[in-house]
């Protein structure tokens, strides 16, 4: 077989993986699939190029508790597929690069080292994205492998939307607004430029709303401020992940309730957003489904905070032109759209019902407002044409 790249891309609940054959300077999916509901309910299903489920596998939760079990469980499946396969790099999803990578690396073992000391930084994910990397290094040394990073699409931010309000010394010190999910938003923002050019040169907000969730404002393509900020806890709420926060909180569970850092630590990663505020599931797809009164306040919460975010973004900008939905909630949720663009009446935000219940690409309304679009993210071929360049400058 030709050249190909293997992309992985491990989340917080699932991890994706995909093989691109190289074109020249393009990539071409080969086959894709994932491991997802690690814990609760996995599955390990993909499909190749032409859309022909190759796997379709369930496990028990126990099975499928850790990421290294669904690491275990995707090596035995791929490794075979990739026997006749002229590999020539692997490509991964970092999702904290920390102050300086402002661009794909390829990984040795220093580099290996500076993102192994971010993983306090992004608890759910950096071991996850980093132990692939490893086990890969230890199988096939002579293999190329690139870390790709949330945080590099906003390392360009403006000084005032990459700052806290803390004494300077600390922001000296790398305490700073990264922001996160860059490799989504960079993809978006290139498919709203083929599909809208004169509109990607515009004040443009994207609402990447997943099992983590934040927005970002860019102008003519370019991060200029994002909901997430030094870990992904920050922004919006999202499956179990608390948002936005009073650091007074913290502080007073800490002080006041006894609670230790790590107990506090995982509270607000695993325990709040969606699944706490409903009591009920982390998924958008459970509390739309019931009528239980904490589940509807859950979605309301989300739809308000998700808005709120949207008009905030809107003043960096000093205006909207788009607005962009995508990833899991942001593609799939219609009454989510609906109720956040509801609530954005004010920026002249207004929907076509028919056309955003259709999950068509353009849903706002006929007039002078924002446009309104659903754009699916793809973050693997993100990662692929990364990792090729950076493999094959022109
Ligand atoms: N049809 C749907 N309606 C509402 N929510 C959905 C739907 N499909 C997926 N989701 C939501 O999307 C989330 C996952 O989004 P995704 O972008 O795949 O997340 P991640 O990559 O962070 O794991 C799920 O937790 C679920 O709440
Ligand atoms: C950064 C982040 O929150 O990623 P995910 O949405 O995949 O959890
Ligand atoms: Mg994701």
């Amino acid at each position: 077989m030709s050249e190909a790249i293997f992309v992985v891309n491990a989340g917080s609940s699932s991890i994706k993986f995909k093989l691109y054959r190289v074109t020249g300077r393009d990539v071409a999916l080969v086959l894709g699939g994932a491991l997802d509901g690690i814990g609760t309910r996995p599955r390990l299903h993909a499909k190749d190029e032409a859309g022909t489920v190759l796997v379709d596998r369930r496990f028990a939760p126990e099975e499928i508790a850790s990421a290294p079990q669904a690491q275990h469980a995707i090596s035995e499946w791929v490794l075979p597929h990739l026997a006749d396969v002229d590999l020539i790099g692997v490509g991964h999803r970092v999702v904290h690069g920390g102050p300086h990578y402002s661009h794909p690396e390829r990984v040795n073992d220093e580099v290996l080292r500076t993102l192994e000391s971010f993983i306090p930084l992004a608890p759910l994910h950096q071991l996850t994205n980093l132990d692939p990397i490893r086990v890969i290094a230890e199988r096939r040394p002579d293999l190329p492998q690139v870390a790709c990073f949330d945080t590099a699409f906003h390392r360009g931010h403006p000084d005032i939307a990459d700052r806290f309000a803390l004494p300077s010394a600390l922001y000296e010190d790398g305490v700073r607004r990264y922001g996160f999910h860059g490799l989504s938003y960079e993809y978006v923002s290139g498919a709203l430029r083929e599909l809208a050019p004169e509109l990607a040169r515009g004040r443009v907000v994207i609402c990447h709303l997943g099992s983590g969730a934040s927005a970002c404002a860019l102008l003519d393509g370019r991060s200029m401020e994002s909901t997430m900020s030094f870990t992904a806890l920050d922004g919006l709420p999202m499956g179990t992940r608390c948002g936005a926060l009073d650091p007074g909180v913290v502080l007073h569970l800490i002080e006041q309730k006894g609670m230790s850092p790590a107990q506090v630590g995982h509270m607000l990663y695993h325990d709040s957003g969606l699944k706490g505020l409903s009591g009920l599931s982390s998924d958008m797809r459970e509390l739309l489904a019931s009528d239980v009164p904490a589940a509807a306040l859950a979605v309301d919460y989300f739809a308000l905070h998700v808005a709120q975010a949207v008009a905030g973004l809107a003043v960096t900008l000093g205006g909207l032109d788009a607005l962009v939905f995508t990833a899991g909630i942001g593609e799939h949720a219609p009454d989510i759209r609906a109720r956040i663009c509801a609530r954005l009446g004010l920026l002249g935000v207004a929907l076509d019902a028919p056309a955003n219940a259709a999950g068509e690409t353009w849903i706002d309304a006929e007039g002078t407002g924002p446009h309104v679009l659903v754009i699916p993210t793809d973050e693997e071929r993100m990662i692929a044409l990364h990792t090729l360049r950076l493999l094959r400058p022109a």
